[in-house]
């Protein structure tokens, strides 16, 4: 409960883990400014963690293993959300936010899976419910879609989402780290999730996609319409591949708007590994670094940049938040939630246009190009680059299509595998940027 005459706000923290335990050394470190910004002091109340009796840095008497009682005491104001995971966080959340307490989440799993249940219980209680953290972490995404790019139409976001695949790609790119290696990297410098095939699979990224699509687009996108391939079967070869062609591997998330042939709108999610031109804008994005490429008809073409992952960048957009959502609590105000108005279509990957690198081990002899031209040609996929490299038993057809229906570029990569002259369709890779669609 506000208390008017001491101007404190009761703030209950659950999760101490990378995240929380910066959200409380911002909160501590910052305490005369954040008092000064908000107009009333931010008080930690209470901290729920899962195992008990264990030294995290805070006052002990503040902890507790009890998060859904914590988060709908009478005394409290605002809950920060940082444990991750659909149950029981949505069920604290829902309670709290039914209880008029305003939350702040980086929960991007949970607001992915089922925000409308989030915002539904947060206009019951008339409370708000902000989550800048949970895309793209210390980089504003969300509150620029919400309200400064408010009065545009986006046509197009293409991002690097997730730091953690980042690390590990830019590392084998720069370094020819393994994949393990980097992986475990990754994990010690606090970017991956708690099991980190979230990551590695590509579900942490196609969750922000989710969420970046729905905001840009006035439409209701969950995790489970966005297509998604992670990155356990980039190969090293792969990565030398796309050096070789000028360009490097990234797991993007690409949200794209759509006209349809009956003149309606639809919209295209998906994330997945692609080769991209080393002069792409997004190319450059190394380390844990995320960046989102913004498209939009009256603005052009924006980027966003920074820190994605790790407990302080993160920390940084959930204090962001919560000095918003206080003072919208001082103010008696309440942001307006964005509505899924636009209600468009979600259009499956195989129409979604894209081109591939195939590389395929042939038998060398003479009529083999021939052969695989044939096989492009009956999905009336067109090839702009083939080179040959090694010769004999060891020839490797290298070949990369224009842009296609990706269900055409399936198909045609079915019809090589059945080649008799294909020994092996080595590798399959989707390329972004330098060709229009
Ligand atoms: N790490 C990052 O770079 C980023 C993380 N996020 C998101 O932030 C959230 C937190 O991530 P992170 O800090 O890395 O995760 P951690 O695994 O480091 O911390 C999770 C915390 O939640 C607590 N917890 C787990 N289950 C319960 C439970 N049942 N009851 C009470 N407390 C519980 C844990 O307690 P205990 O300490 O006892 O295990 C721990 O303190 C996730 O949603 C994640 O996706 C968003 C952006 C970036
Ligand atoms: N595991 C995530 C953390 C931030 O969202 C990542 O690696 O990006």
């Amino acid at each position: 409960m506000t208390d008017p005459e001491k101007k404190t706000l009761r703030v209950a923290l659950l999760g101490c883990g990378t995240v929380g335990r910066e959200v409380v050394r911002l909160i501590e470190s910052q305490s005369d400014d954040l008092t000064a910004r908000v107009g009333a002091e931010l008080q930690i109340a209470g901290i729920a963690v899962r195992r008990g009796g264990r030294d995290r840095g805070v006052d002990p008497a503040l902890l507790t293993t009890d998060a859904h009682g914590l988060a709908v005491r009478d005394d409290i104001d605002l809950v920060v959300e940082v444990v991750g995971g659909i149950e029981p966080a949505r069920s604290w959340l829902v309670d709290a936010l039914k209880a008029g307490k305003s939350v702040v989440s980086a929960n991007k799993a949970l607001l992915a899976e089922d925000g409308a249940t989030l915002q539904e219980a947060a206009a019951a209680g008339g409370a708000d419910l902000y989550y800048e953290a949970a895309v793209a972490g210390a980089i504003p995404i969300l509150r620029p879609l919400r309200e400064s790019l408010h009065g545009d139409r986006i046509t197009r976001i293409t991002g690097i989402v997730n730091g953690t695949t980042n690390y590990i790609l830019s590392s084998m790119d720069s370094t020819g780290a393994g994949f393990n290696e980097a992986l475990d990297e990754a994990t010690e410098l606090g970017y991956a999730e708690a099991d980190p095939t979230a990551d590695v699979e590509g579900f942490d990224a196609a969750a922000k996609a989710a969420i970046l699509a729905s905001l840009a687009f006035h439409t209701r996108v969950t995790a489970a319409d966005v297509h998604r391939e992670g990155i356990t079967e980039v190969t090293a070869a792969d990565v030398a591949s796309a050096r070789a062609m000028g360009c490097t591997v990234k797991l993007l998330c690409i949200a794209e708007r759509h006209t349809d042939a009956d003149g309606g709108e639809s919209v295209s999610v998906r994330v997945h590994p692609a080769m991209l031109p080393r002069t792409h804008p997004l190319a450059s994005v190394g380390d844990a670094f995320n960046a989102v490429f913004v498209e939009a008809d009256a603005a052009g073409q924006l980027m966003f940049y920074g820190r994605g992952a790790g407990g302080a960048p993160t920390a940084s957009a959930v204090l962001g938040d919560l000095v918003a959502v206080a003072r919208n609590r001082l103010a008696g105000a309440r942001a307006t939630p964005e509505s899924p108005y636009a209600d468009l279509r979600i259009r499956p990957m195989a129409e979604a246009r894209t081109r591939y690198h195939i590389s395929l081990d042939v038998s060398d002899k003479a009529g083999v190009l021939a052969e695989v031209a044939a096989a492009f040609a009956r999905q009336d996929v067109s090839i702009s680059t083939v080179r040959q490299e090694g010769r004999g038993d060891d020839a490797t057809l290298v070949a990369v299509t224009h842009t296609a229906t990706d269900a055409a570029l399936a198909a045609t990569v079915e019809a090589l595998r059945e080649l008799p002259i294909v020994r092996n369709v080595v590798s399959v890779m989707r390329v972004e940027g330098g060709e229009s669609k």
